[in-house]
């Protein structure tokens, strides 16, 4: 934890900086260990590490910070009070897309130094995850497969997809996690909608439904979709189904470290389109998964970004076809020393 603050003064001092200013909530539990992190900001000088936050948390945030983290208990106002001394004469950096406009004039306000928007100071570092990291997110989606398992019988003819929703958040629950986000389950023509959010169309016969959820445990997320088939689908949304499984698959084996992910989505991308589904194909191959759903790299068409080991990425191609229906099939992946490892282990339908 130490190092994590090592790197990120030595990443300040490379951008002319010497203070940090950390309010999203991601960051402040990744440089801080505070469980409760919607509730604290940190600052980061040359010298001290400091967490502050209110006195609803006395006793979590003393029992939760890693060691070299000083806890300051202090409602908002009085922790910029607190901090203007310890910044006084310093260029301070602020996290330029997190930050609110009102919050940065209150920064302004409270401490007369310059200040200076930064951009993935901490997401930079969060990018690669350490051992304990992939722990965290190995345990939620074994966590989220083992819960997908016991749902799974209940995905068929005559359930309303928020049925199964709620079974998936219970199983969730009942295991010691929540849902990382809105659970999708959207069969039949909502399958058109990438994230078609559980609503209360009844699931019919012949319908592909796609699942989407993931669950949060410890602060960690997971992330899997898998298409399920109910009954006999036509001969058309089997064709869709098997060409974003070759896609996906495709897109899996060919991740390898130092590869650009721009290069990988056009693996999946070109496959859809040799299918004819191209334009089907509406979103990016994916994104990096841990203390947020949607965190780097970019796995999008031209993405520059490089796979690194210990990136843990989704591969997600789907297609959507506006008036019957759509696919995706997703699963969450280590980036290794020598190539990968699927992290998702629920089945995938053969239809
Ligand atoms: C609101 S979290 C949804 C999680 C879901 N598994 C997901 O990642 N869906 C993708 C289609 C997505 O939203 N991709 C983003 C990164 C995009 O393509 O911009």
């Amino acid at each position: 934890m130490q190092q994590r603050l090592e790197r990120i003064r030595a990443a300040l001092g490379r951008e002319g900086t010497q203070a940090l200013w950390v309010s999203s909530p991601a960051s402040v539990r990744y440089l801080s260990g505070f469980t409760h992190p919607e509730d604290g900001r940190m600052l980061i000088t040359p010298t001290q590490a400091v967490l502050y936050t209110d006195s609803r948390y006395t006793v979590q945030a003393r029992e939760d910070v890693n060691e070299g983290v000083e806890v300051v208990i202090a409602a908002p106002q009085k922790a910029l009070e607190d901090a203007a001394p310890k910044v006084e004469g310093m260029k301070v950096a602020v996290e330029g897309t997190h930050l609110t406009v009102s919050a940065l004039e209150k920064l302004k306000e409270a401490w007369k130094v310059q200040l200076h928007p930064s951009e993935g100071v901490v997401e930079n570092l969060r990018l690669i995850k350490a051992e304990d990291e992939v722990e965290g997110v190995r345990a939620a989606q074994d966590l989220a497969d083992r819960v997908f398992a016991a749902v799974r019988p209940q995905i068929k003819a005559g359930a309303r997809e928020v049925d199964v929703a709620i079974a998936l958040e219970q199983g969730l629950r009942q295991a010691g996690a929540t849902s990382a986000f809105d659970v999708i389950v959207a069969s039949g023509v909502r399958g058109a909608l990438p994230h078609g959010t559980a609503s209360d169309k009844v699931i019919e016969d012949g319908d592909l439904v796609t699942v989407d959820f993931g669950a949060n445990l410890n602060g960690y997320n997971s992330d899997m979709t898998r298409t399920v088939a109910v009954g006999q689908p036509s001969d058309e949304l089997k064709r869709i189904y098997n060409a974003v499984l070759e896609a996906e698959e495709a897109a899996v084996q060919a991740i390898k470290p130092g590869m650009k992910a721009g290069d990988l989505d056009a693996v999946a991308r070109d496959i859809l389109e040799g299918h004819g589904l191209g334009e089907a194909f509406a979103h990016s191959l994916g994104h990096g998964v841990g203390l947020v759903v949607h965190e780097g790299p970019r796995l999008s068409k031209g993405s520059e970004d490089v796979l690194k080991p210990g990136m843990v990425i989704t591969i997600e191609p789907g297609a959507y076809v506006e008036g019957l229906g759509g696919v995706r099939i997703e699963d969450l992946v280590l980036v290794t020393e020598d190539g990968y490892e699927v992290l998702s282990h629920s089945p995938k339908e053969q239809v």
